[in-house]
């Protein structure tokens, strides 16, 4: 088991490995035990797969399961307010306690809700996918709006996080690597040899669990690293934002749910990378290539369509277009684009990936 602190006010810890929801019956069990209700709110499809696992660290506890719609289809406010119904409902108060179960999509939209309810009640997040490693850590909630992703939603930190690595045993290969993006995100914006070791992966089904494990622990600690200094979003935090400006505006463009978050993302990472010509790119390009991450997209998709959306990005202010710039590995800075500069950009990116197709 790896442990990261999280040392935001108050300080939470992530537990990560198998046997993470242990802690719930060790070091969680008073706090669980002080609460008048608790509520586990679970994405269907990953509580079908592993909600014995919690069920098991729960034993002998009174609790209230909410299973939501599996993924991004539950990132909206019919999901939001069906959860504060369900906590309503069963007379929860500021007393209870909200146990967020699945991947980024449940925990997003569960965390909103705990952040809400009574103006906010205590959570845990028990991330499912690879990809929660980044989205369970830092305390960002969120539901889409047709107009714009995440575009309502609070920082909110959770009590602790409990990343049982069991669960990711099931995950299909398209999540996978969804997931792998954002490891490899963390990796670009802090170090160097890492990238190395990440760069070398052509197939990540070939990767030991073990191995998986410690990227993840990696991931955490940089995410951690970069809350804890700019816990919402003035400055630094923006870093972890590498690749997203034109990300949430493909998932915008495709309508949420039909392009996953990460492969989104690995695709924006081009673009960010291209800024100002990062000496990997073509490495990176080639790795997205050979670990099947749909490059393809970007050139059916046109730039004007794309626009609108990373005109309202929440980096951006009067419309201007926010990226974040990798001039080296491990050293992100903010750029802000004129909108000529920005469709010059996505001519390359397209023009890159076409030859890389050919
Ligand atoms: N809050 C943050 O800081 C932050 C960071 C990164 C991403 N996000 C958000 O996270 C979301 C993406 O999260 P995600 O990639 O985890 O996707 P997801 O939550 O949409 O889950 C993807 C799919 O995997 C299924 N699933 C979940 N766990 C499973 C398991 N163990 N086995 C089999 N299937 C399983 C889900 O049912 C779903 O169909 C996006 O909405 C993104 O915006 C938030
Ligand atoms: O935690 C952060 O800060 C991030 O930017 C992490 C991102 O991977 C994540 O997708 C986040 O939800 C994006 O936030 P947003 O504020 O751009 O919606
Ligand atoms: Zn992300």
């Amino acid at each position: 088991m790896q442990t990261v602190e999280v040392n935001t006010a108050p300080d939470y810890r992530v537990h990560i490995g198998h046997g993470a929801y242990q802690q719930f019956k060790d070091e969680y069990r008073p706090l669980l035990n002080g609460a008048d209700k608790i509520a586990v709110v679970a994405d269907e499809q990953a509580w079908s797969h592993h909600g014995s696992l919690l069920l098991d660290a729960l034993g002998g506890l009174d609790l209230r399961v909410l299973k939501i719609p599996a993924g991004e289809q539950a990132k909206n406010a019919d999901t939001f307010m069906a959860i504060h119904s369900f906590l309503l409902e069963n007379n929860c108060s500021r007393k209870s306690v909200l146990i967020a179960f699945g991947g980024g999509a449940a925990g997003d939209v569960a965390g909103f809700a705990a952040s809400t309810f009574m103006r906010g009640i205590v959570y845990f997040q028990c991330p499912t996918t690879i990809l929660a490693h980044d989205s369970a850590v830092g305390g960002k909630t969120a539901i889409n709006h047709p107009s714009g992703k995440n575009m309502i939603g609070t920082f909110y930190q959770p009590a602790a996080v409990l990343y049982e690595t069991r669960t990711l045993a099931t995950l299909p290969e398209g999540e996978v690597r969804s997931g792998m993006a954002e490891v490899i995100k963390h990796a670009f914006i802090s170090n160097p040899g890492w990238l190395e070791e990440l760069l070398k992966i052509r197939q990540f089904s070939a990767m030991p669990d073990k191995e998986l494990e410690t990227h993840l622990a990696k991931g955490i600690a940089v995410k951690a690293a970069i809350v804890e200094e700019d816990e919402q979003e003035h400055g630094a935090r923006k870093f972890l934002n590498f690749g997203h400006t034109l990300a949430h505006a493909i998932e915008g463009n495709a309508g949420y749910g039909q392009v996953t978050h990460g492969e989104a993302v690995a695709l924006g990472m081009v673009f960010d990378l291209l800024i100002e010509e990062h000496p990997r790119t073509d490495e990176y390009v080639d790795w997205c290539r050979a670990n099947g991450y749909p490059l393809n997209l970007l050139t059916a998709l046109a730039f004007d369509n794309l626009l609108p959306y990373m005109k309202r990005d929440k980096k951006s202010s009067g419309g201007e277009l926010v990226f974040i710039a990798l001039p080296e590995t491990g050293v992100p800075a903010v750029a802000v684009l004129t909108e000529e500069k920005a469709r010059i950009i996505y001519g390359k990116l397209q023009n890159k990936i076409r030859e890389v197709l050919a």
